[in-house]
């Protein structure tokens, strides 16, 4: 049984006992646990708050942002800015990075955030989410420039994201699997509800916006063709199939019950490696899922190995149970060959 264990004891055990977090991180972990809560109430609030619909602006990506992308991501800047633990934030919704201002403490390390993900799912009452990744300021750099941001999945300290759906769940690795905590709404504090998140190494339930079938490439054509034949088929057995449209709540029930979950590149804008982002959406939901024992490519390299090179940067996503991901990861890399 899961110990009833408060976040926030859950990171204390982490820097005391095992070390594996400085102070600073643990502190700037509950600030961004904090922020969450707050996002969870407006979400809650819905109609009554007036925080549905759209804000009648663009972001940098040329999306039409709704109240509540713009709301999470003050709610963030606002909580974190002042904690004394961050250098600087950078957001989806933000076209530069946000530098702490000089009347607060600087810190060591670099925030970046997915504030509010799966805007379409805000006005129809589905599960959306928080997404966040963390990074050191690599050493020695002076001030801080996007430069600095521009680090590989791999170095990051920790992530995670908090979903806001039937409950409040906030999903957290520092580096030492996963762990899973319910938002107590009674108590305001995030409880401990699972610790040692595994995702099984097969499945039978895959995860892709269908209506795209005929822009994809071959080798995910092949890959969901040979799902889709069931047990008459070459994988001998029926799958089945979920897509939330929120990047958040498809990665939550993959961490739950396994599965795979794809947006690969796709022929509809063919210089764009992918929808989803490499800093705010893909690295951190890698490093969960690795942490998980699942795997994470953009369907030929390792995601936490690529380098990025601009904060904005998309990419194509394959993730989930490690054996399909390697499947789909191999029928690309073939059809390279
Ligand atoms: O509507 P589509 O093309 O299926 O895209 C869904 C994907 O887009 C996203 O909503 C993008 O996130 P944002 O809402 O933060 O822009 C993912 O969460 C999700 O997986
Ligand atoms: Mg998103
Ligand atoms: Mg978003």
């Amino acid at each position: 049984m899961t110990r009833r264990i408060s976040l926030t004891q859950y990171l204390i055990e982490q820097q005391r006992q095992h070390g594996h977090i400085p102070q600073e991180l643990r502190l700037l972990i509950e600030v961004v646990a904090r922020a969450c809560k707050r996002i969870a109430i407006s979400v809650n609030k819905g109609a009554l708050g007036d925080v549905l619909g759209t804000a009648g602006s663009e972001n940098v990506q040329g999306e039409v942002q709704k109240k509540l992308d713009i709301i999470a991501n003050e709610v963030l800047i606002e909580a974190n800015e002042w904690g004394g633990h961050l250098a600087a934030m950078a957001s989806e919704e933000m076209e530069g990075i946000y530098l702490v201002p000089n009347r607060f403490p600087q810190g060591e390390y670099l925030l970046m955030f997915d504030p509010l993900d799966g805007s379409s799912n805000i006005d129809v009452n589905v599960s959306i989410g928080t997404i966040f990744s963390v990074l050191k300021k690599p050493e020695g750099s002076k001030g801080v420039s996007e430069d600095d941001f521009l680090q590989p999945g791999s170095a990051q300290a920790a992530a995670g994201y908090c979903v806001y759906g039937p409950q409040t769940t906030l999903v957290l690795t520092v580096g030492d699997g996963v762990a899973m905590f319910t938002l107590d709404r009674e108590q305001g504090s995030f409880v401990l509800t699972q610790e040692d998140v595994k995702i099984p190494e097969d499945t039978k339930e895959f995860a892709i916006n269908m209506s795209n079938m005929r822009h994809w490439d071959a080798p995910v054509k092949r890959y969901i063709d040979e799902c889709l034949a069931g047990e008459e088929g070459p994988r001998g057995k029926n799958f089945n199939m979920r897509w939330i449209a929120s990047m958040v709540a498809d990665v939550h029930r993959i961490l739950t019950r396994g599965g795979v979950f794809m947006y690969p590149w796709d022929k509809r804008e063919p210089n764009k490696a992918g929808k989803l982002r490499l800093m705010y959406e893909a690295n951190p939901m890698a490093f969960l899922v690795e942490q998980a024992g699942g795997a994470a490519t953009n369907a030929r390299e390792r995601i936490m190995d690529l380098k990025p090179t601009k904060l904005h940067e998309r990419v194509a996503v394959v993730l989930g149970s490690k054996n399909e991901v390697e499947r789909v990861t191999r029928y690309h890399l073939e059809q390279a060959q």
